[in-house]
């Protein structure tokens, strides 16, 4: 049988290659975008302490007292007035003593030391403070050696916070320091934002739940678990909303009671423009749709939109795309719509162990983990690669313009703990 003469499109050996005539979206431009276009969607409400760690402040927290509250003695000891000079000196111990929560009654005159132990508030009279292991007490004195500059083993009233100052600015997500820091300035309840719920939803024919029997040609859910524990671990209320089939009515009534459970739609796959991408066409024939070819690898089909007043952010597919997308775009946009602010994750610069050589156009991130003080990349950069996000313990990021790294040489790498997990 004869074949048609039909010429085939030159070859193009990366898949990954920038088709021409797409308008690539750099991954600047379209962070700025979200970061413009998103606003604060939770409320607020009244949380005790012990309920507020990890939630987000509504408001700036401003002390309620001075932490410490009074002056007091940095160490146990004995306490006088003044400094003392270069030289022995001894000077009588006075009946009683100041503890902590015990402060002393009366007053301390000029040339007589008060017994006083750790955290006890300064008597009147005292100002200065000499270690219990630097001095002889016999005979109802005690004995030293100066120098000793006034105010020695002491801490200032409000030296840490002043009252009325401001403790913790709004956005701030309270961590176990900030439960101290919070406590120690006198709050007992704090004003936070309610939740942000997101929403995770799978969509592709081919998915099974993981347990249940995969016949020929499917494959186990694994975005769904990954992203629902990734939503959590960022700091939101993750929903299950399931898994949704290749078909444009179901998914449309998926999307519609999500709508009215979640301030956010969280999903996975149907992102490109293929015949049975779904979530894009959808998002497109709802009018509401950004679809964002980025110039990023791995994850560049991102299809952002608005499904009755709910922000969607559909993510690609394949599994390293998607987190690297959640990371990378929907981390910091949902941290804006919950109150926290925009977060940039920290990266630090390490010496790669590995070679690579990048062409121009796109930004991108390797699975990489740090041995030995260098950053190793994961041996594949397969976008269904799902091992290599467990193998890494971070990403690094390579800048969008051409690029040949050679062992050694410095690249940014960010650890998963900087995007909060
Ligand atoms: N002709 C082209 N094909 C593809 C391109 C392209 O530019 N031209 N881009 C590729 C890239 S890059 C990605 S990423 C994917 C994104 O496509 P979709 O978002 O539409 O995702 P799907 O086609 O639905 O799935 C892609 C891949 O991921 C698997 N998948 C989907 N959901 C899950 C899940 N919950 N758990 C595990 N694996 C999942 C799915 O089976 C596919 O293998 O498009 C490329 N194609
Ligand atoms: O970059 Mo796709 O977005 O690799 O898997």
């Amino acid at each position: 049988m004869s074949k048609p003469d039909i010429a085939p499109p030159p070859l193009r050996n990366d898949c990954f290659a920038l088709p021409a005539g797409v308008n690539w979206t750099p991954v600047d431009e379209a962070l700025a975008l979200l970061r413009d276009r998103l606003t604060v969607v939770t409320g607020v409400e009244t949380a005790p302490l012990r309920q507020a760690a990890g939630r987000i402040l509504a408001g700036d927290v401003l002390a309620q007292r001075s932490n410490p509250p009074q002056p007091n003695t940095a160490v146990d000891g004995y306490g006088f007035a003044g400094a003392v000079p270069e030289g022995p000196c001894v000077l009588p111990v006075l009946q009683g003593r100041a503890a902590a929560g015990f402060p002393f009654a009366g007053e301390v005159p000029q040339g007589y030391a008060l017994r006083v132990l750790t955290g006890a508030a300064l008597p009147k009279g005292v100002e200065t403070v000499i270690l219990e292991e630097d001095v002889t007490l016999e005979l109802g004195h005690i004995a030293f050696r100066g120098p000793l500059k006034q105010g020695a083993n002491t801490r200032k009233a409000g030296e840490d916070v002043v009252e009325g100052a401001l403790a913790l600015p709004a956005g701030r997500r309270l961590t176990p320091a900030d439960m101290a820091l919070l406590s120690a300035v006198g709050l007992a309840e704090v004003s936070v934002r309610k939740a942000l719920r997101v929403g995770v939803l799978s969509t592709g024919d081919e998915l099974v739940e993981p347990g249940d029997a995969a016949g020929p040609g499917q494959i186990y859910d694994a975005n769904r678990p990954m992203l629902l524990s990734l939503v959590e671990r960022i700091g939101f209320e993750a929903v299950d909303l399931g898994r949704a089939e290749d078909d444009r009515a179901a998914l449309s009534r998926h999307l519609d009671c999500a709508a009215q459970r979640v301030d956010v739609i969280v999903t996975s796959g149907g992102a490109s423009a293929g015949d049975e991408d779904h979530v894009s066409a959808l998002l497109r024939e709802a009018g509401a749709m950004h679809e964002w070819r980025i110039a990023l690898k791995p994850g560049r089909p991102l299809a952002l939109g608005m499904w009755d007043q709910t922000p969607v952010f559909g993510l690609p597919g394949n599994p390293v795309a998607a987190m690297v997308c959640t990371l990378i775009f929907a981390r910091p946009a949902l941290s804006l719509m919950a109150g926290e602010g925009w977060q940039e994750p920290q990266g630090f610069e390490v010496p790669a162990a590995f070679a690579k050589r990048k062409k121009p156009g796109r930004r991108e991130y390797l699975r990489a983990r740090i041995r030995g003080g260098q950053a190793e990349a994961f041996h594949s950069e397969g976008s269904g690669r799902i091992s290599g996000l467990s193998w890494a313990d971070g990403l690094v990021e390579i800048g969008d313009g051409a690029r040949e790294i050679k062992p050694g040489d410095l690249v940014r790498f960010i650890p998963y703990g900087s995007f909060g997990l």
